[in-house]
């Protein structure tokens, strides 16, 4: 037996950074979770009880916490790719990292009509993500997303037409609720470089918000014929507006809440257009995914 393939490192490792302006008094919050594992010469360490090619994983933690000590650690793209640049250019038989950066969303509080200098409110499980693979041979590739970020429409939803066979008990809707947890990706061309990266620096934030503008756009405004349908809009309009983007990636719960007939009680009519009392599912529920890329 060999080792086929292998890295590690240091997951779960939590970075909190303020920034703060003197002349105005404004403080700026990140806060974040880092996953940094690393790849290359490393199999005698699996094979041969071989430490001396193990950069310890505390090692790689605290190399988290001074770097995002001596550089901005926003946008994520931008640190994801420095981190990982600097595990490649200070061991020379580290060949790839892969660096996983999951930020928490801190919205500034607005008190009384004005922003609060220093007071932030958390959306309750959306975050900011990005997966990064910074190589030495083959450059560095990200991907960014959005998580976690949930809606709901109450109608504007449809689904019929579908295949009708002797499993099929699905009645067709012309009018339904339809809810996800959006986990929306886009892939970056890849850099060549943290240069690159760098350069590019004013991308990503704008991209992040030009996604997260457009599912939201495209879920309420769509007169959605699936979850397929719909998504595959969003994925367009994304490569559309972000130019340096190669693939967009969707993957959304279809969350589904069931009518209730109460017909049973005096003949209560809740059913199809009657229907206002549903009851939410946790499970089971779709999974609808999809890859969108150019050409
Ligand atoms: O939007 C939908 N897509 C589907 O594939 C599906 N299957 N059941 N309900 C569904 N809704």
């Amino acid at each position: 037996p060999h080792v086929s393939a292998a890295r590690y490192g240091k997951d779960n490792v939590r970075v909190y950074k303020v920034h703060r302006d003197q002349s105005t008094g404004v403080q700026t919050v990140a806060e974040m979770t880092v996953c940094c594992l690393l790849e290359g010469d490393i199999e005698t360490s699996y094979t041969k009880a071989d430490n001396s090619v193990v950069v310890a994983t505390d090692s790689v933690k605290n190399t988290i916490y001074l770097l995002a000590k001596q550089n901005p650690v926003t946008p994520p793209e931008y640190f994801a790719s420095l981190l990982g640049s600097h595990f490649i250019k200070k061991y020379s038989h580290i060949h790839a990292a892969h660096v996983k950066i999951t930020t928490h969303h801190w919205e500034r509080m607005t008190i009384d009509g004005k922003p609060h200098p220093h007071s932030f409110v958390k959306n309750a499980g959306e975050t900011r993500n990005v997966e990064a693979t910074i190589s030495r041979k083959d450059g560095i590739s990200i991907t960014s997303s959005i998580v976690g970020l949930s809606v709901l429409k109450s109608t504007g939803s449809a689904f019929h037409g579908f295949v009708r066979d002797e499993y099929t008990t699905l009645p067709e809707t012309w009018d339904r609720i339809l809810s996800t947890d959006v986990d929306a990706g886009w892939t970056w061309k890849t850099f060549s470089t943290h240069e690159a990266v760098k350069a590019s620096v004013g991308k990503f934030d704008k991209a992040w918000e030009a996604a997260r503008d457009i599912t939201l756009k495209r879920f309420a405004t769509d007169d959605s014929a699936s979850v397929q349908a719909t998504m595959y809009k969003m994925s367009e309009d994304i490569l559309a507006a972000v130019p340096e983007t190669e693939t967009v990636t969707y993957a959304l719960p279809n969350k589904h809440y069931f009518e209730l007939d109460l017909s049973w009680h005096k003949g209560i009519k809740n059913t199809g257009t009657d229907a206002e009392v549903y009851v939410p599912q946790s499970g089971p529920n779709g999974l609808i995914k999809c890859s969108v890329s150019r050409g």
